[in-house]
């Protein structure tokens, strides 16, 4: 086969739902020799100097979501600004999903007040203008929610267990939102995968793609 790669160094973002497929993504991709992959950091949110900040969000999202957001945006834009590894960096999220997906979904089913959320704005507006934040490509993996639900249930991850349906939805929507309706700016062209085959299914949609994902442009 021959080796595809890309004439610079590019960043891919894995973005969907939660429980869409984006860790059997980046773990098939891991094995390719020159990418670098970077998962969500979850364990820094869940230990930020002893302080579980998923479990506080999740427990009571009116009164943790911007305190776990505004710590989520510092941990991506760490990622995003680190020295890139390889030629292709493949890193699960970004600071833009942040933005786009979680803090407006927060802040619009009222977890999030006005004053919280234009404080996180601000922030995202200075980083964007004043940070070098670079994505060449972004894989969108879309799952429907009913898909994400069973598979959540599935791997069990211990804040995730209560994750109700309709907070799912309004992720699926806030996504579809963003990549999808354009509703905010995309940073890079946006490569659409069916999430919803099984997961061993899933290899042969990430194979049909490699090239394009590989070459950082939706052929
Ligand atoms: C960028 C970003 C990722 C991210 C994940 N999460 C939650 C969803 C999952 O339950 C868990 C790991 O993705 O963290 C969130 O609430 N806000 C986020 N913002």
């Amino acid at each position: 086969m021959t080796t595809l790669r890309p004439s610079r160094s590019i960043t891919v973002a894995i973005e969907g739902n939660i429980g869409s497929g984006k860790t059997t993504f980046l773990d098939h991709f891991a094995k390719t020799k020159g990418i670098e992959v970077i998962q969500e950091p979850v364990d820094m949110w869940r230990n930020v100097r002893g302080h579980n900040t998923l479990a506080l969000m999740y427990s009571d999202p009116k009164r943790w979501s911007f305190a776990f957001q505004s710590y989520v945006q510092l941990t991506m834009l760490d990622i995003h600004t680190r020295q890139q590894k390889a030629l292709i960096r493949m890193m699960e999220r970004s600071i833009y999903s942040a933005k786009y997906c979680f803090v407006e979904n927060m802040h619009e089913s009222g977890n999030m007040t006005d004053a919280e959320y234009v404080v996180l704005t601000e922030w995202f507006n200075w980083i964007l203008a004043n940070q070098k934040v670079q994505i060449d490509l972004i894989v969108y993996l879309k799952t429907s929610p009913e898909v994400c639900h069973q598979r959540i249930k599935q791997r069990c991850r211990e804040e995730e267990k209560a994750i109700p349906m309709d907070y799912l939805q309004a992720l699926h929507n806030a996504h579809e939102d963003w990549l999808t309706h354009k509703k905010f700016p995309t940073p890079a062209p946006v490569l659409v995968l069916d999430g919803d085959h099984k997961l061993s299914d899933m290899y042969s949609v990430f194979e049909e793609n490699r090239h394009k994902i590989l070459l950082g442009q939706n052929l």
